[in-house]
């Protein structure tokens, strides 16, 4: 069947990376959507900040909602500690299947566990199917409109202790007005703004971080 961008996303990696490095794959990815074709992978500016908050916040345990190729799963992955757990969310069952595959060449399959249909499905089941504790790190870059549902989701389940760390992509591009007012004016989250650039782009984006108070 016909190629589709994350096929030639994925045929670049396994052309250009080195089996077991997460960095090379996550160097992979960005030299492909640099060069040949834009995809919306949270990239290197943005990716750099994310690397920070999650080494601020070296997590046991971290929810993804979005996977999409993988780059910031393994972006992700690639800083967690062995015994560290990720889940990630991808509702595209075509992404999912090439997302896997980017997970295991980058090898942390071990570290990652994917999770294929609708976040607000799949949100209320983690606590018992994973054994769910609570999460550490909650990494939102799916459909803008379920940020905020999802949030509250994760509010409503207990998923949520006291210092748990959202961290929103695409806050100013594409956008997430309802979710940026809901959690800059509760008092129950401190939120901070990074501002930097749109993947690949000379377009003003940024990450919202915000710690869950309790
Ligand atoms: O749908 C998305 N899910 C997750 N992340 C995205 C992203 O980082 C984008 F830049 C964009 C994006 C798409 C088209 C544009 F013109 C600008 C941004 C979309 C998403
Ligand atoms: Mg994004």
């Amino acid at each position: 069947t016909r190629t589709s961008k994350p096929k030639r996303i994925l045929a670049y990696v396994e052309k250009h990376a080195v089996p077991g490095d997460a960095e090379s794959v996550v160097n992979a990815i960005d030299a492909y959507c640099s060069r040949v074709e834009w995809a919306m992978n949270v990239g290197s500016d943005k990716g750099k900040i994310l690397d920070r908050v999650v080494s601020e916040t070296d997590p046991d345990t971290v929810l993804e909602l979005g996977t999409y190729c993988g780059y910031s799963t393994v972006r992700i992955g690639r800083l967690l500690r062995p015994e560290a757990r990720l889940v990630t969310i991808e509702m595209n069952p075509d992404n999912a299947k090439i997302a896997k595959q980017i997970i295991a060449l980058a090898g942390l399959n071990s570290k990652i566990e994917m999770l294929v249909g609708s976040s607000s499905d799949l949100i209320p089941q983690l606590k018992k199917k994973l054994d769910m504790k609570t999460l550490d790190l909650v990494f939102l870059d799916h459909w803008k409109i379920f940020y905020l549902p999802d949030t509250r989701c994760l509010e409503e389940t207990g998923l949520l202790h006291k210092g748990t760390v959202l961290l929103a992509d695409n806050v100013v591009c594409p956008g997430t007005p309802e979710y940026l007012k809901y959690i800059r004016n509760s008092s129950r989250y401190r939120s901070e703004y990074f501002p930097s650039r749109l993947e690949y782009l000379q377009v003003e984006d940024g990450l919202e971080k915000s710690v869950f108070l309790g």
